[in-house]
């Protein structure tokens, strides 16, 4: 797990190493100045020896102001790295996800991506930083002042000794009783980001349900629920304080019991007792930042579990060796198909699919919510992989296929239509990068765009806000299809995605298709039947199985389901005849 982040250390490693060197130069410096204060008081103070406090006086200011500038750059480095090794990571995880299959997608929900693409991280980056400043320092720090408090009396420095079992045992029980607390509370994050992400996405419908207070209460209710957790563990972590502050001020008044016969006595100098005083604090300074580092460590190793996981996620899709890069026509080939979202489920979403499509044939699909629709369409640009069964594509599997190819070829108008922030021309040049301004206009003439654009008085340079919600939703269908088209595909799919257009517009759309694009396959998902009653042949889904292929005017004869939708639409005066 830790091994998976480190890898997003790379340039960083150099800082890395040289924080920790310089935190070693801080130390070994450092480490002195006890020493030779005690020679100051004892030999020079004492004694009134005025050049001998001058000369030793000289040589502590230089090895402070050399202590002092290791201790800087080591800070420097030290900040370099983290701030480095976060974005690095942040920038892994994002590119990861950008592999990610629509599957991947569903595994984790978008908002605990956010999480741990941001708090997670900056966790990790502040207990990295910590760490490198300590990992080498605290433990240097501890030994070299170990050796320098047994130099001046050796066994008084045995009662340091006592110390480190009883801190050694604090830590362990806390790390084992705190864990469990941050891996909730970064769940507990999740839902607070999906809250907020849901709402903030979904403002205008919150405000036309009236639902801010209840909205507002939600979200209390997520950061209450951080809170106590936090608490809690807090609580916990705050124990390590006072059992430092009793173990460190036990040590001390042992010292200075000790400390102070050995000098009555004549074994020790007032001079040794200050500087062996200096280096058992070094000590124990030491020693609680070991213990501020245990605290950190647990706190992130949570988040270093959460972005290990999506760092290394494989994607479920990839690309076949040699896979094959061009599409020769439109035909489209379901055979034997099952799929289940969930493969433990025993209900299969799609049963039982058999369907041969022929290049440039337009094909309607209708069936209820959640009978497959789009589900089947997902599997033809290899959204999704078929559980049992194949998807053929011109005669292949689309396994076989690059999956840029495949894609390039499908385009594919989601229900779920959005738009980017930029100008309408950058938004449709997602279709094709290289287009020119004629053919972004042909195609938006195709999608009964034009003219709405045109109306604008920034026509194609008119800016669209995130998501494009300054143009209404029918507009946004258009647009999405238009830059669909750009990509000249072999395969036109449109799951739904002229709901909000009227049945006028919609018509003009279709049947400027089968007169400019004659040779793509068109298959278009709808729940209007006069948006499919045209088709050349229509298939009826029901419960993840076909009900019935052909016309129009044949599934009236022989098709149930088919024949209630119409009729309940006519009577409901949905068919606008043309
Ligand atoms: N990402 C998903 N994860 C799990 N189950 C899903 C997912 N998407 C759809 N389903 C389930 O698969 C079934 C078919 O859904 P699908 O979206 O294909 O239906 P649909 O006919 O397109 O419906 P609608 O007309 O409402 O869009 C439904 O039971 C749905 O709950």
């Amino acid at each position: 797990m830790y091994k998976t982040i480190v890898k997003s250390l790379r340039q960083y490693k150099k800082p890395s190493y040289l924080t920790m060197l310089f935190m070693a130069l801080e130390v070994s410096t450092e480490i002195f100045i006890p020493f030779l204060m005690a020679k100051v008081l004892d030999k020079g103070l004492l004694t009134g020896d005025i050049q001998y406090v001058l000369k030793i006086g000289s040589l502590m200011f230089v090895i402070a102001c050399l202590s002092m500038l290791f201790g800087v750059l080591g800070g420097k480095y030290s900040s370099d790295s983290a701030v480095g090794f976060s974005t690095n990571l942040r920038q892994d995880i994002y590119k990861n996800i950008q592999t990610f299959a629509f599957d991947n997608i569903d595994k984790y929900s978008s908002s605990s991506l956010i999480t741990r693409l941001t708090t997670d991280i900056s966790n990790i980056q502040m207990a990295f930083q910590m760490i490198l400043k300590t990992i080498i320092r605290a433990p240097f720090m501890i030994v070299f002042a170990f050796i320098m408090a047994g130099y001046t009396n050796f066994k008084l420095a045995l009662n340091i000794l006592l110390v480190v079992p009883i801190l050694g045992i604090v830590l362990i029980g806390l790390v084992y009783k705190v864990h469990p607390y941050f891996i909730k509370v970064f769940k507990k994050y999740d839902r607070l980001n999906r809250t907020v992400q849901e709402n903030i996405n979904g403002v205008r419908v919150v405000k036309s349900f009236v639902r801010e207070e209840k909205e507002i209460e939600r979200f209390k209710d997520s950061s209450e629920d951080i809170k106590r957790l936090f608490m809690k563990a807090e609580k916990i972590i705050a124990l390590n304080s006072p059992v430092m502050q009793i173990a460190i001020y036990s040590t001390l008044l042992l010292v200075y019991w000790f400390g102070a016969r050995y000098v009555v006595g004549g074994s020790m100098t007032t001079g040794e007792l200050t500087s062996f005083i200096t280096y058992m604090m070094q000590i124990l300074n030491s020693l609680m930042m070991i213990s501020m580092i245990f605290v950190m460590i647990v706190i992130s190793e949570a988040s270093v579990e959460r972005v290990a996981e999506v760092l290394t996620e494989k994607a479920s899709l990839t690309n076949p060796e040699n896979a094959v890069t061009t599409i020769e026509n439109g035909d489209i080939e379901f055979r034997n198909v099952q799929f289940k979202y969930n493969l433990l489920s025993e209900e299969a979403d799609l049963d039982n699919i058999n369907l041969t499509i022929r290049s440039g044939e337009t094909i309607g699909i209708i069936g209820g919510t959640g009978s497959g629709k789009s589900t089947l369409i997902q599997l033809i640009p290899r959204l999704y992989d078929t559980t049992e069964g194949e998807v053929y594509v011109s005669g292949r599997n689309v396994k076989e296929y690059d999956l840029v190819t495949l894609r390039d070829q499908i385009a594919m108008v989601l229900q779920k239509n959005v738009l980017f922030s930029g100008t309408i021309s950058e938004n449709l040049r997602w279709g094709d990068q290289t287009a020119s301004d004629e053919e972004i206009k042909r195609v938006a003439e195709l999608a009964q765009a034009d003219s709405f654009v045109e109306a604008f008085p920034d026509g194609y340079e008119t800016q669209l806000d995130q998501g494009g919600t300054n143009v209404s939703g029918g507009q946004k269908q258009r647009l999405t299809i238009a830059r669909a088209l750009l990509k000249k595909p072999r395969i036109l799919i449109l799951d739904d995605s002229t709901s909000a257009v009227d049945t006028k517009t919609d018509a003009y759309i279709r049947r400027s298709f089968s007169q400019e694009i004659p040779n793509t396959t068109k298959i278009i998902v709808a729940q209007r039947i006069s948006s499919i009653q045209d088709s050349d042949r229509i298939i009826v889904l029901n419960e993840g199985k076909i009900d019935g292929i052909g016309t129009h005017e044949e599934l009236l004869g022989n098709n149930a389901i088919y024949k209630e939708v119409y009729e309940s639409q006519v009577k409901g005066g949905t068919i606008i005849e043309e």
